[in-house]
């Protein structure tokens, strides 16, 4: 059993009766990253599984999981792979891929088990799919880059697209990651919420001693949570999903739901915040 904890969604007016405590419970994920283990976290905002391998020199494999009620873990999903580690390896039906940090290999429906080793830390995202894909290595210079905000108002940042319809088709997963430039600490803001698509952010990069608030909830009705270093938080379709931090970080984002348009946003008026 890798997954270890099932997480159900709940609909915003719940949402906003919690407290500290309710909020980290429902949304934010820690524990990951435990090395010589796979970590899963299932949540039922559009059935994504959120989730970890670091096989910490060994070789962990993801195979079966009861959660899936499948024989195989990728007999109706899909998976993106980050590696945030260092330069390692991933099998997949007797092909060796070599994945450096800031690569992602998608691998597709139907693929068999996922053979992860060396010293790399992989951030897994998996979700139902009803067609299979190619498996494939995305290196950076494949990858698209969308180039957002200034330096004036601290958000100024590179998108950079992994599985995207111009990059690699997928059936519903969506991810790539953001970088910063030097001194610009929030990410998507002015921020946004898209209700046909739910998101999870990863952020890593950060050092142990600093933290992002990131910022959920709907527009009108604002929450933070604080994270540290690899630490995730799952986003409900409803929510914005914006965070701030104390010193520098790179984070992770990936989709699903009902659309692969990236650029289908509603964007959230600054005065509309509350
Ligand atoms: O729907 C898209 C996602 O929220 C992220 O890609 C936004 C992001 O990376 C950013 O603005 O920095
Ligand atoms: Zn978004």
């Amino acid at each position: 059993m890798q997954i270890s904890e099932t997480r159900y969604a709940i609909d915003p007016p719940t949402a906003k009766t919690l407290d500290t405590e309710g909020l980290r419970k429902h949304f934010h994920v820690d524990g990951l990253f435990a090395a010589g283990e796979i970590k899963l976290v299932y949540s039922h905002y559009d059935r994504m599984i959120v989730g970890s391998a670091v096989p910490d020199g060994k070789t962990l494999t993801l195979d079966h999981d009861d959660a899936t009620g499948t024989v195989g873990f990728l007999d109706r999903r899909e998976l993106g792979i980050l590696n945030i580690g260092e330069d390692a390896d991933i099998s997949v039906q007797g092909t060796s891929y070599r994945v450096a940090k800031g690569e992602v290999l998608y691998v597709g429906k139907g693929a068999g088990p996922v053979e992860m080793s060396g010293h790399g830390r992989f951030y897994l995202l998996s979700t139902p799919a009803h067609h299979a894909y190619p498996t494939k290595l995305i290196t950076l210079k494949d990858a698209r880059r969308v180039e957002m905000g200034s330096r004036e108002t601290a958000n100024e940042r590179v998108i950079i697209q992994f599985l995207h319809p111009e990059v690699h088709e997928t059936c519903q997963l969506l991810m790539g990651y953001t970088q910063f430039s030097a001194g610009s600490v929030w990410n998507t803001m002015p921020c946004h919420v898209h209700d046909r698509r739910m998101e999870a952010y990863l952020y890593y990069d950060l050092d142990a001693d600093q933290r992002v608030f990131h910022f959920m909830g709907k527009p009108d009705e604002t929450r933070h949570i604080v994270m540290a270093n690899e630490e995730a938080v799952i986003s409900p379709p409803w929510s914005i999903h914006s965070g701030v931090g104390t010193g520098s970080y790179t984070f992770c984002w990936a989709m699903a739901g009902d659309n692969v348009d990236f650029t289908d946003m509603d964007m959230v008026p600054m005065e509309a915040l509350r």
